[in-house]
């Protein structure tokens, strides 16, 4: 009987790709008509292959662009004959017809195609098996274990449609690819870590962020912060672009919210790297994306205020920064992932310092030694990382040094994951492996991922599962010079010139000395100090104060209303500070709840800039203090500082110290140029009125100044790379290209049904009527 299904075609696993599952004759329609033909489902395709008298009419899907199969109607077809359209509607009521539903790239980046193909076979039994070979191919896994997908919403994504998306493109793809979800709509910054953190998260099969890339950071750092975290480790993470920059999502070609849903359904996975990233305090967050300094630090930070622009906010910063370039002082040290060249091994003396100029004449040469070296880490006498042994410690149990006598592991204060490398706690001790760059730089990106944003393709060569920290700088460069390469789509070709410099490394430190706005030849650089008063401020009227240091992920809500800070009048005890000579800023968050209202103390460093060298600004010390506390501080006689570590607050302020201009009050010191201050913040009425909670961000005890885009912290960062450490949803076409895998009907005649018998020849299938 034709369309009868032998049963022993659905052959059971046998491991080959091109498997035959299924095959039947069966109708396809289309907006054609209704064809009659062969359907076969192998492993990696559907094919229906369509005999008329007149033509011969094949179609291939690839099983990578379906993502649902269902029984339901196939929805709205615009047929181009009546006659299709009733033949159709008569057939319909019957269960015998299934859909499947493929989604499908364009060229030049345009909005990917969602396309339905219903075939009709010739029982419901037959239909029935259908669907669930069609799932099996769709989602092999699915049958292992039913899904349930933790899915987080941030409404305040990029511009502001997260949810709106959600419910018209993700949802959609969900339902029809059969996979089950709970949702979470975020309430506040800092929602999905808390949730993350404090729930049991056993009956999820997949955490999801409809969301920019910082809400899937907030998921990381709430995971990775947890006892059981080892365990969760394989936990699928995925995001939803739905965001300003949406780097990760364009690194893994799911730009698309349609394509990224789609990837979820399909719930494919592969290992991302982890950046740990530590600060002199210690405080240590987990990053997958990117950590940058300087001009696209600047861009990223200081254009917050231009939100209302859209993405183009970046672009129009860009072109304002690019123009009034800023150097930075420093100091790079970094540990090569490879070696990069022969040359460069015997030329650059262990440990050795060079200017940033040096080495991108270096690297020119060697870059592609490297490339071709990827992964030979070992050769550099790496400990191996070792994620099965109890990694989760806590400050301040150091780790045994395996480097080198000099360096001590950084004393943490949450805890810390390790891939083994020691960081040293002052960069004079680096071990041989070490390679340092002499400032000024114009930049330092160190990324994990291609794209920073949809637009910015930082590095083509950058992996994110390679084990490696690309390193991408610029020296002493020129305005000039730069503008091809900021404006160039593929900066790929810049890498390594005069300019621009590559590297990869396993892990590495910054140490910000010091900034100059002038041309980059000429004038000192200015000691870095934290903003005077902690308070943001227009990039034009603060050049020299602030550094600005940004890790991407270290993100905090640009949504929340500019925080409504005020000078506080009462004097403030002198507080000493620890002397460093660099500074960074970057981002720590925390919400403070309904209502409340949150006072600020903290110590500025007021440290004249010095014409000839940089001179070394106060570590900046902040504490956070509820107002139950400071009530009780009060009535206990003690000032607020009386809550500061006794060591700190024993040291007398100094006498030259210039009162800032907008600080409440200046003490005494004995210290370099030290002034105190109190801010208090008043959550906004509307947010207590509607309760909901008021972002407000943390000033820590750990010397991180976060407001509203501000954030302060003086010593150097610490950054390594801890190579798989997750996993990441990602599409199944991530390397390959998903184009013309649906191959198209060619627009036939409407076509009677023709029943016949079928015989193959190698992959050559014939239809004989
Ligand atoms: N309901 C909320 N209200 C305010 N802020 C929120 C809320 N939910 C999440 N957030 C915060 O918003 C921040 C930024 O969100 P997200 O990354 O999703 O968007 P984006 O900044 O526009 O995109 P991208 O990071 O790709 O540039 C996150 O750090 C998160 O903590």
């Amino acid at each position: 009987m034709p369309g009868a299904i032998d049963i022993s075609d659905i052959v059971a696993s046998s491991g080959s790709e091109n498997m035959l599952l299924m095959k039947s004759q069966a109708k396809l329609y289309s907006s054609q008509g209704v064809l009659t033909g062969l359907l076969a489902l192998y492993r990696d395709k559907l094919m229906w292959s369509e005999i008329s008298d007149r033509s011969a009419n094949m179609l291939t899907i690839a099983t990578d662009v379906m993502f649902g199969a269902t029984l339901s109607p196939p929805g709205k077809y615009k047929f181009k004959s009546v006659e299709a359209a009733q033949t159709l509607n008569r057939e319909i009521e019957s269960s015998t017809h299934f859909t499947v539903y493929t989604l499908t790239s364009r060229e030049n980046g345009k909005r990917p195609m969602c396309d339905t193909w219903t075939f009709m076979v010739d029982s419901e039994e037959e239909s029935a098996t259908w669907l669930s070979l069609l799932r099996y191919a769709i989602n092999p896994k699915l049958s292992e274990r039913e899904a349930n997908v933790l899915i987080f919403v941030n409404p305040v994504s990029g511009k502001r449609k997260s949810l709106k998306l959600f419910q018209t493109v993700v949802k959609p793809i969900l339902e029809i690819g059969n996979t089950a979800y709970t949702l979470q709509i975020t309430e506040s910054q800092g929602f999905a870590i808390e949730f993350v953190k404090s729930q049991d998260l056993s009956k999820y099969t997949a955490i999801v962020a409809v969301s920019g890339d910082g809400l899937l950071h907030e998921i990381l750092n709430g995971l990775l912060s947890r006892p059981d975290w080892s365990k969760l480790r394989s936990m699928p993470l995925g995001v939803i672009p739905t965001g300003t920059g949406n780097g990760l999502a364009k690194t893994l070609d799911c730009f698309w919210p349609e394509q990224a849903a789609v990837s979820i359904v399909k719930a494919q996975t592969r290992p991302i790297d982890i950046m740990s990233t530590t600060l002199a305090s210690g405080y240590t967050e987990y990053c997958f994306l990117s950590v940058t300094w300087g001009l696209i630090a600047d861009i990223d930070i200081e254009s917050e205020r231009m939100r209302w622009a859209g993405a183009a906010r970046l672009d129009l910063y860009g072109t304002l920064r690019l123009m009034n370039l800023r150097y930075y002082g420093g100091r790079l040290h970094y540990l090569p992932a490879a070696p990069n060249s022969e040359a460069d091994e015997n030329t650059d003396a262990a440990g050795s310092s060079r200017t940033a100029t040096e080495m991108l004449n270096s690297t020119k040469t060697s870059s592609l030694a490297q490339s071709n070296n990827q992964g030979a880490d070992m050769a550099w006498g790496l400990p191996a990382h070792n994620f099965s042994s109890p990694l989760v410690r806590q400050s301040p149990k150091p780790l045994p040094d395996t480097t080198s006598p000099a360096i001590q592991p950084a004393v943490t204060l949450h805890p810390t994951l390790t891939a083994g490398i020691q960081l040293p706690v002052k960069p004079g001790s680096l071990s041989s492996r070490w390679r340092t760059v002499e400032g000024p730089f114009v930049q330092v990106i160190a990324t994990n991922v291609s794209w920073l944003s949809g637009d910015f393709l930082a590095c083509q060569k950058a992996r994110i599962s390679d084990g490696a920290i690309d390193l991408v700088y610029s020296g002493n460069a020129s305005k000039w010079n730069l503008i091809p390469y900021m404006a160039a789509p593929t900066r790929d070709n810049y890498m390594n010139t005069d300019d621009i410099a590559h590297v990869r490394a396993r892990a590495f430190i910054l140490e910000p000395t010091g900034l100059r706005t002038t041309s980059r030849s000429k004038g000192s650089f200015k000691s870095i100090q934290p903003s005077p008063d902690g308070l943001p401020r227009p990039a034009t009227s603060r050049p020299l104060s602030m550094p600005l240091f940004g890790s991407r992920r270290f993100r905090k809500s640009r949504k929340s209303a500019q925080l409504p800070f005020r000078k506080s009048t009462s004097p403030q005890a002198p507080v000493p500070a620890r002397v460093r000579s660099q500074a960074y800023t970057s981002y720590h968050q925390q919400t403070v709840g309904q209502g409340s209202s949150l006072r600020i103390q903290g110590l500025e460093d007021t440290a004249q800039t010095n014409n000839t060298a940089p001179q070394p600004p106060a570590q900046a010390i902040f504490s956070v203090r509820s107002e139950t506390e400071l009530a009780a501080a009060a009535l206990n006689g003690s000032g607020p500082e009386s809550s500061l570590p006794s060591a700190k607050a024993q040291q007398p302020a100094s006498p030259e110290q210039p009162k800032s201009p907008i600080s409440s009050s200046s003490g005494g010191s004995s210290g370099p140029l030290r002034v105190n201050k109190s801010m208090e913040y008043d959550p906004p009425n509307s947010m207590a009125d509607s309760g909901s909670e008021g972002g407000c961000q943390l000033i820590g005890d750990h010397g991180i100044l976060d407001l509203d885009g501000e954030v302060a912290e003086l010593g150097p960062i610490k950054v390594e790379c801890l190579p798989s450490l997750a996993l990441i949803i990602c599409p199944p076409w991530l390397n390959e290209s998903q184009t013309s895998r649906v191959g198209s009907i060619p627009a036939p005649k409407f076509a009677e049904s023709i029943r016949g018998t079928l015989s193959r020849e190698g992959s050559v299938l014939s239809f004989n009527v």
